[in-house]
């Protein structure tokens, strides 16, 4: 063969394998289904890699929504994924609240296989066995099932006002301590939660704070799976060390309580629980009532003592409304009285401060990312298959399109007042959408609103000697003040 042939069939090639790659680019793409890509901040060689923060996504997706609109494409290809942030309300529930395809999560290297969490219901892709679980959850902490945990929830409410009367303390860590346990009991038993809960809500708590920190960065392993298979030794390979931890930890929190409860029936001596009865009635397999519990228990309700935290925020930012909630509780309820959850119901401005305190500070304002399961148009724009859908809730709850004007202002009356039908529900819309939305909601909203009624029917809540409440910050991929501490002061006595 002559070198001639040789360099026409390399350049053929590389011609054709050009022709190949720009036919299969997301914008090529979105032109042949007569389309375009949504705007961003993308340059055309590296796309976003340079703009892409570092940190604290949800303000500089809010900033985008500012320079690009309601749907920013982020093309990040160079990093093996691209990214949609949906900054609108409507488009969240047309297409992510809506259309079955936007159902699936991510699957990196790193967090599904190194870091062992593949087999959680919140990572599992949609399908029967998503659906499994969740029929599980929902039989667990579903609108009916919830209210059978009353009881429990009073028990551990009236502990948790014993414990920080007329203390100053973190709130956070004071709910995280009074909530965790009611859902490991819930799940596993007193037993369990006497001999293993402490330990067990610890370990679920680093965990989740790894997962977390590890998902908002980019990690070579993802881009190059093979990297996986390095030792934990090598140099650089941080993400084996992160693998190994997480993966230990995951296999307690998956494996530990199931044997604990086999042996106690084995037994004849486990007491109650939802593991226990779940399992009597043979209303799963084994395997897929295991992995739905053990994933209620190991969001260890730090969801829910966040959102707690921030209404105690808001309340300790803005007496005056706190007064107003102490006015109707001491009038509808009587003084000092800690009111049932259907005393709660007929409460309406201390649901409205709720409802308020969810839209003002979005406990998880991204919500947790959903995955398009095949390329959809929306409206002349283009959503390639693949591309992670990032929901913007932070911005909704503050979107003056929808809450007008003062959206920046905490002010519950907005959801009393004749056009407050036409809002949107926090109690809803902060907890996600479609197919994947929180099958923890009804439980959560139970649980909180019971802890915030005894709290404010006991106490004034006063920001911390020494904390400058207006200049508290908030962090995390579930927000809270940073360094909040307040104080339960007695209103009634004692
Ligand atoms: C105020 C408290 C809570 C908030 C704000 C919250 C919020 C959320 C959000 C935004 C999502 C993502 C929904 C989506 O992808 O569209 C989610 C998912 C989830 N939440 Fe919650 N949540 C809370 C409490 C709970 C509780 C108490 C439980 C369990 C008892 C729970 C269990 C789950 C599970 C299992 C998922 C994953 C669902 C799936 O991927 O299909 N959450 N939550």
């Amino acid at each position: 063969m002559s070198i001639n042939y040789l360099v026409t069939g390399i350049t053929a090639a590389v011609v054709a394998s050009g022709v190949y790659i720009a036919s299969r680019t997301p914008s090529s793409k979105a032109k042949k289904a007569g389309a375009k890509l949504p705007p961003g901040p993308n340059n055309w060689l590296l796309g976003a890699v340079l703009t892409f923060p570092q940190h604290h996504w949800y303000e500089t997706f809010t900033q985008w929504q500012k320079d690009f609109g309601d749907l920013v494409y982020i093309d990040l290809s160079v990093a093996g994924v691209n990214m949609l942030i949906v900054n609108s309300l409507e488009i969240a529930e047309e297409l992510a609240g809506k259309r079955k395809i936007y159902s699936n999560r991510p699957h990196t290297t790193l967090i599904n296989d190194l870091m062992y969490s593949n087999w959680a219901v919140v990572m599992l892709q949609d399908g029967p066995l998503l659906h499994e679980q969740r029929r599980i959850l929902h039989k667990c902490v579903g609108p009916l099932a919830s209210s059978e945990h009353d009881h429990l929830i009073r028990e551990h409410v009236a502990s948790f006002i014993q414990t920080i009367s007329g203390k100053t303390v973190d709130p956070f860590e004071a709910l995280a301590d009074g909530i965790g346990p009611i859902i490991t009991i819930l799940s596993y038993g007193e037993n369990f939660d006497r001999d293993h809960g402490e330990e067990l809500r610890k370990i679920g708590l680093e965990n989740i704070e790894l997962v977390g920190t590890t998902f908002t960065k980019f990690w070579a392993v993802d881009l190059l799976p093979i990297l996986q298979y390095v030792p934990t030794w090598f140099p650089g390979a941080e993400f084996r060390r992160i693998g190994a931890r997480s993966t230990g930890m995951g296999k307690r929190l998956r494996f530990e309580p199931l044997a604990y409860i086999d042996n106690a029936l084995g037994k004849g001596n486990a007491d109650r629980s939802l593991t226990t009865t779940l399992l009597q009635d043979q209303s799963s397999t084994k395997e897929n009532i295991r992995d739905a519990i053990t994933t209620m228990n190991s969001g260890n309700g730090i969801q829910t003592a966040s959102s707690i935290t921030n209404l105690f925020y808001c309340m300790a930012m803005y007496p005056e409304c706190q007064k107003l909630v102490h006015k109707e509780l001491d009038g509808l309820v009587g003084k000092g009285v800690i009111p049932s959850f259907a005393e709660i119901q007929r409460l309406p401005y201390l649901n409205a401060v709720w409802k308020e305190s969810l839209r003002f500070k979005a406990p998880v304002p991204l919500g947790i990312p959903h995955v398009v399961s095949e390329e959809d148009v929306w409206n002349g724009l283009y959503i390639p298959k693949g591309c992670i859908l990032q929901c913007n809730i932070g911005f909704m709850m503050r979107d003056p399109r929808i809450w007008g004007e003062d959206s920046v202002l905490f002010k519950p009356d907005r959801f009393l007042g004749p056009n407050s039908k036409d809002l949107p529900d926090p109690t809803t819309i902060t907890f996600g959408f479609g197919r994947r939305i929180c099958p923890g909601r009804f439980f959560a909203n139970r649980v909180a609103l019971q802890f915030v009624a005894a709290t404010l029917a006991s106490f004034t809540v006063l920001p911390g000697q020494g904390v400058d409440i207006s200049e508290l910050v908030f962090e995390g991929s579930v927000q809270r003040p940073v360094n909040f501490r307040c104080r339960f002061e007695p209103r009634h006595g004692s």
